[in-house]
């Protein structure tokens, strides 16, 4: 019988305008390290993620190839698009010989952006996605979230959370769903967007981790530091 195994998915090839740097922020420096090297690392560790694959833009290809040599396993580097639904799309392609193979059952797509995502929560995150098809890690908000008018808001969303990355899902339903997706020309927020709207799987969701910041603007580069060094 063959094997299968998770592959995991780190997008790297946005612009990452808000952080207002010369370079894509995931190849900054934070805590001696790039910071989609960390992200990367944390894939590395995980039990059960036997593919990896780095979404790039073409011309961060030199630092990319700096990142990967780095690394204690293989990486694939794949070329992204546009936005990120093409991305995305560009990386399961990239697979779809292993998926229709069933050498990859599950894909968790995770922003490289995230550098402080630990192996336990990837481990969750496919574990779930494995039970039931589809699952994202979602914190609870601290603060009330309300929907909001020009100038007023009104009212509270009950059962708010904030959704993070790894988002995991069963391999050939996804790979359809972003097949559709393109034809339709759908462009969505995260992949839990996509799979909402383009197939039947259940998107659960698993603790996330205050911890598990995304790099964001400059401020969030200092909150990622302390909490890399400590
Ligand atoms: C996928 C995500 O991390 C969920 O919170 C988020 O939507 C990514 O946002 P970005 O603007 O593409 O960094």
């Amino acid at each position: 019988m063959r094997e299968s195994t998770a592959a995991g998915v780190v997008l790297a090839s946005g612009a990452g305008t808000r952080v207002g740097a010369a370079l894509n922020k995931v190849y900054l420096p934070v805590a001696g390290r790039r910071v989609v090297a960390w992200s990367l690392d944390a894939f590395a560790a995980a039990p059960g993620t036997g593919v990896l694959v780095l979404v790039i833009r073409p011309e961060d290809a030199p630092l990319a190839e700096e990142v990967v040599a780095e690394l204690p396993v293989p990486v694939e580097i794949v070329a992204g698009g546009p936005t990120r639904q093409a991305s995305e799309l560009n990386a399961l392609r990239h697979l779809a010989p292993r998926i229709a193979d069933g050498t990859v059952d599950s894909v968790l797509l995770h922003d490289g952006a995230r550098p402080l995502v630990k192996p336990e929560l990837i481990s969750a995150v496919l574990e779930r996605t494995r039970e039931d098809g589809g699952a994202v890690p979602g914190l609870a908000a601290d603060d009330v979230v309300s929907m909001a008018g020009p100038d007023t808001v009104a009212g509270p969303l009950p059962g708010a959370i904030r959704v993070q990355t790894p988002q995991g899902f069963r391999a050939r339903p996804l790979l359809a769903a972003y097949e559709q997706a393109a034809a339709e020309g759908f462009l969505g927020t995260d992949t839990a967007s996509c799979m909402e709207r383009f197939s039947t799987l259940p998107v659960r969701w698993v603790p996330g981790s205050a911890e598990n910041v995304k790099i964001t603007y400059p401020h969030d580069l200092a909150v990622a530091e302390r909490f890399l060094l400590r």
